[in-house]
């Protein structure tokens, strides 16, 4: 069977391509980064690594490598015959490699009549979807009736942290054992990929909404406070007790939100934050917080991390937030000259200013309570200097 799987970087060679490996797929990675596809081409096989106490060691094998840079035609050929095809690649990059699957997909349907699922494994809600309108943007409308009939583009949320490394062996990775892997069901043609680690649900808006506005949330408070007090690595940051204050009440507004919305038990719900704290502090892992911090501009749109769990939090108890604020005050405080939108947001910040920025940024409105909330914690924040 054979996987097509577009980013060949951390979630994808440590999450996806190892279960598609144990699921006994070949999986042809494609991605631009042109050392990382002549490692795959040569080696032919990696070791993902679980960062735990036994650092027990998989073998991910019947992999090779497309660089879509040089080798477009490549590409098409191999969605033309895949039995699934998956990303790991960031939600801004879905529009550009759009148009090759496009291609991949006009070509496929013409001869192969066998459904495909296309599932975007991105920290986005909504992931396969956008995919989908974005390659349909590339097809005639009879192109886009054949795709109708064969290939699905299920949302999916992922959940397994991978931090940035460096390796002797440039492909081998090292991963926390924690993973989990939604599939929504409704969008799948044809059978459910039997992939072992995949649970499929009915509906996956709960589940993406409660792992983006837990995991994600709870991990960009770390990052975001951090950052400003001067810690390295989130493990660090964990280890402050005005981090562990904010991240604490960040999840306590946000689960409030999801507890409300979607009636998780409030019980089970503080075990999920409590499994997540506790992963936030592997100390087998080194997770800088400029990664996970990464892409500001992002993460503070109107659907993601921050915004949208302060907002549900406001809907629900009619309160303002407190610790959300304190965090997309500091998110709002992320210099990183190595992260491009970091450098832009601050551009956009000097230019407009903070209270502009949250309109134009967050799609939050002139006046609202929201940005009062976050101006009053930005007047704040040297308070959490060390
Ligand atoms: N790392 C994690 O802990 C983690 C966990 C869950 C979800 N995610 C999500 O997975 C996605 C990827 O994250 P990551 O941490 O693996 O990032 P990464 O930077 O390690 O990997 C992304 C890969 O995509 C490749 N790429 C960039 N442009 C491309 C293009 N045009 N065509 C093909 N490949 C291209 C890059 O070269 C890189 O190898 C993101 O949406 C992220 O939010 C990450
Ligand atoms: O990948 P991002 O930039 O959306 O978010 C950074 C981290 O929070 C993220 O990669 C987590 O490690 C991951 O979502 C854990 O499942």
């Amino acid at each position: 069977m054979e996987a097509v799987h577009f980013g060949a970087g951390n979630i994808g060679r440590g999450f996806i391509g190892s279960l598609l490996h144990q699921a006994n797929y070949h999986t042809t990675f494609i991605d631009v980064n042109a050392e990382v596809i002549q490692a795959l081409n040569e080696n032919k096989q990696y070791n993902v690594i679980l960062a735990s106490e036994n650092s027990e060691k998989h073998n991910v094998q019947h992999v090779s490598g497309i660089n879509s840079v040089t080798d477009a035609a490549s590409v098409v050929e191999a969605i033309k015959n895949a039995a699934i095809l998956t990303t790991a690649v960031g939600p801004n990059i879905l529009p550009v490699i759009a148009e090759l699957i496009a291609e991949g997909l006009r070509e496929r349907v013409k001869s192969n009549k066998q459904p495909l699922n296309i599932i975007a494994c991105e920290n986005m809600i909504g992931g396969s979807s956008i995919l989908k309108e974005k390659v349909y943007e590339h097809l005639a409308s009879d192109e886009q009736a054949s795709c109708d009939a064969l290939i699905g583009f299920p949302n999916a949320a992922v959940d397994r942290i991978v931090p940035n490394q460096v390796n002797d062996d440039l492909l081998e990775v090292s991963v926390e054992p924690y993973y989990e892997w939604l599939v929504e069901e409704i969008g799948i043609k044809g059978q459910t990929p039997a992939i072992e680690g995949i649970t499929y649900v009915q509906d996956l808006t709960p589940y993406i909404e409660r792992k983006l506005f837990t995991v994600n949330t709870g991990h960009s408070a770390v990052a975001y406070i951090g950052h400003y007090m001067g810690c390295e690595t989130i493990a660090d940051a964990m280890d402050e007790p005005q981090v562990q204050e904010i991240i604490k009440g960040a999840l306590s507004e946000s689960g409030e939100a999801l507890i409300q919305t979607y009636h998780f038990d409030r019980e089970e719900h503080q075990t999920y934050i409590n499994t997540i704290m506790n992963r936030f502090m592997n100390p087998y892992i080194s997770d800088e917080v400029t990664r996970v911090g990464r892409g500001p501009i992002r993460k503070l749109g109107p659907r993601d991390r921050l915004i949208r769990p302060a907002s549900a939090y406001m809907e629900v108890t009619g309160k303002k937030p407190t610790y959300l604020a304190k965090t997309i005050a500091a998110a709002l405080q992320f210099g990183n000259e190595q992260d491009a939108e970091a450098v832009e947001l601050q551009q956009m910040i000097q230019e407009d200013g903070v209270e502009k920025v949250l309109q134009s940024v967050s799609g939050l409105a002139a006046g609202s309570t929201l940005i009062g909330a976050v101006l009053e914690e930005v007047d704040r924040i040297g308070e959490w200097r060390r």
